[in-house]
């Protein structure tokens, strides 16, 4: 049995945790992560990156579609297998040694194999060869572990071997038919995916719309062109049993129908890894998500017991994505290294040492047809939250630039201003090839950028980000 003591151990070896190890290392500690699957995590190689990969060939086609002069050449559909194999090069087929080897080149220590804990600060990591390393932290541990997939408690649902997001992104072959259970952002992505391979793909969303958590209009504009894709919604129905034949997988629905697929994917969300992390030997419940207060130290049971725990990335609930992750991991290494070193604690709102920006300030894309990209408060957040605000309106399809853009171009944009302190609260736009107008946006929201100055901010002609100057124009000078 090897033994090892570290200023800092990093539970989880995903994009967050490397993150986390990088700043305690470069911050003058010595950093170990422990990873019981591949260095680099979900993103790499079941989630984002894949996820966005399958999605690429039909958005490009989209593209070009509708440009008349380009769409004559597209003579075609998606080739599923070279999308696939694409999929595949880009994620490097499943193996992380270039991640490895950054790891080495920072300086960080990386164990392999499952880690539990066995006391305050004390970890023991069995790898799959049965080799068992027992590791001690001078100052922190911090837990990176991630999320499972959630699975409802369906009658024979488990039975069938349903599909999850890691069986969708890592799928060589596009299923026939395929159920899909769920309205979320996995749901609507891997639908639009699979759409274009050619699968019949069939949503079961429990409420009346997709994209609950964004403005209304992102998901009724991504339900009309599923549909127009040729997938078939049931909303209102849930999966209320399931069985598998030589037919396929048949659901029986909660609203009396049913339906049979050759695979069901399961996408209603996420449920913490942390039930085999030994958290009953440091007092915490196995299974229950991380909290933590804004320097991402663990709170749950008291602050003052764990001022050497912390927790980043999807296992403490805060914003499951990946570029949040990794900025709570700069906050929480950055955060350790001071009170390692005993030096002075930034933790006022937007401080060095504070992930301020999850609260009000999340950036994410959904990579459907068309692009959601959103940032900060929608209005209805806005108002429970209690702000008086006004919500101002544009239709991107009136641009110059989306008329050059495309010959069809379809898409909505919103911005909610903070009537107070005339700032924007949230920006959302919907419509092709949105995703990089994001970060404009969370400039203007973080930086509580004053309308008056972003007058100023003259967005270059003729392209879609001329919005910005309707939406100052439809709020009034
Ligand atoms: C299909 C899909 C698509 C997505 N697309 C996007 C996207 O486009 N953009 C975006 O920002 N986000 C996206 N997300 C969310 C994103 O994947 C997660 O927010 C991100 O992966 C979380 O990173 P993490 O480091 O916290 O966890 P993970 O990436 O899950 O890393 C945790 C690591 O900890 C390891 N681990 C767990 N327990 C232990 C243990 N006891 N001992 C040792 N190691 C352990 C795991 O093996 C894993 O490698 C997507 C998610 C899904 C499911
Ligand atoms: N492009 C991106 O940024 C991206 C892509 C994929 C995933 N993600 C992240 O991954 C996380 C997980 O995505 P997701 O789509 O699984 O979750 P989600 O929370 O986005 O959506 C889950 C959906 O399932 C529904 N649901 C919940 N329980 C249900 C049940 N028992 N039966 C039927 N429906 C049920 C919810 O109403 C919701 O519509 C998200 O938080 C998201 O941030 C991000």
């Amino acid at each position: 049995m090897a033994e090892a003591e570290y200023d800092v151990i990093v539970i989880g070896g995903g994009a967050v945790g490397e993150n986390v190890a990088d700043r305690a290392v470069q911050g003058g500690l010595s950093a170990v992560i422990v990873e019981s699957e591949l260095v680099g995590g979900e993103c790499s190689y079941w989630a984002c990156m894949p996820s966005k990969a399958l999605l690429r060939a039909g958005a490009a086609l989209r593209a070009a579609r509708d440009v008349r002069g380009a769409a004559q050449s597209v003579t075609g559909g998606v080739d599923p297998s070279e999308a696939f194999a694409r999929r595949s090069e880009i994620i490097h087929d499943w193996d992380d040694s270039s991640q490895v080897e950054w790891v080495e080149g920072a300086h960080i220590g990386l164990v392999r194999g499952h880690a539990r804990f066995t006391g305050p600060k004390a970890l023991r990591v069995e790898a799959a060869d049965g080799t068992v390393t027992e590791l001690t932290a001078r100052h922190a541990v911090v837990v990176s572990t991630g999320s499972d997939p959630l699975l409802p408690d369906v009658p024979g649902l488990a039975d069938v071997r349903p599909w999850t997001s890691r069986d969708a992104t890592s799928a060589t072959r596009a299923p026939a038919t395929l159920a899909i259970l769920g309205g979320g952002v996995v749901a609507c992505e891997m639908a639009t995916a699979y759409a274009s391979f050619g699968t019949a793909v069939t949503l079961v969303v429990r409420g009346q719309a997709l994209l609950t958590g964004q403005e209304p209009f992102a998901g009724e504009l991504v339900r009309a062109s599923l549909e127009k894709a040729g997938v078939s919604i049931r909303m209102g129905a849930e999966a209320a049993s399931a069985r598998r034949d030589d037919d396929g997988v048949t659901l029986s629905l909660t609203d009396g129908g049913s339906l049979t697929a050759e695979e069901v994917l399961v996408a209603i969300g996420r449920t913490p890894r942390t039930t085999d992390l030994g958290l009953e030997a440091i007092g915490l419940t196995p299974g229950d998500w991380m909290q933590v207060d804004d320097t991402l130290r663990v709170v749950s049971a008291g602050a003052d017991g764990f001022d050497w725990l912390y927790s980043t990335g999807d296992a403490n609930h805060r914003a499951l994505l990946t570029h949040q992750g990794k900025y709570q991991a700069r906050a929480c290494g950055d955060v350790i290294v001071a009170r390692a070193k005993g030096e002075p604690v930034d933790d006022a709102p937007w401080g060095r040492h504070v992930a301020t920006a999850d609260h009000e300030a999340v950036p994410q894309v959904t990579f459907t047809d068309p692009e959601v990209a959103s940032v900060g408060l929608t209005a209805a957040a806005a108002e429970k939250a209690g702000y008086r605000t006004r919500v101002v309106d544009y239709d991107l399809s009136w641009l110059a630039g989306a008329s050059v853009h495309a010959d069809h171009y379809e898409g909505k944009a919103r911005a909610i201003v903070d009537e107070d302190r005339k700032v924007l609260l949230g920006v959302t736009f919907a419509g092709p090839d949105v995703s990089e107008m994001l970060q404009a946006a969370t400039i203007a929201v973080v930086g509580q950028v004053p309308l008056d100055r972003l007058w100023h901010a003259v967005p270059a002609y003729p392209t879609l980000n001329e919005v910005w100057l309707r939406f100052l124009e439809t709020y009034g000078r």
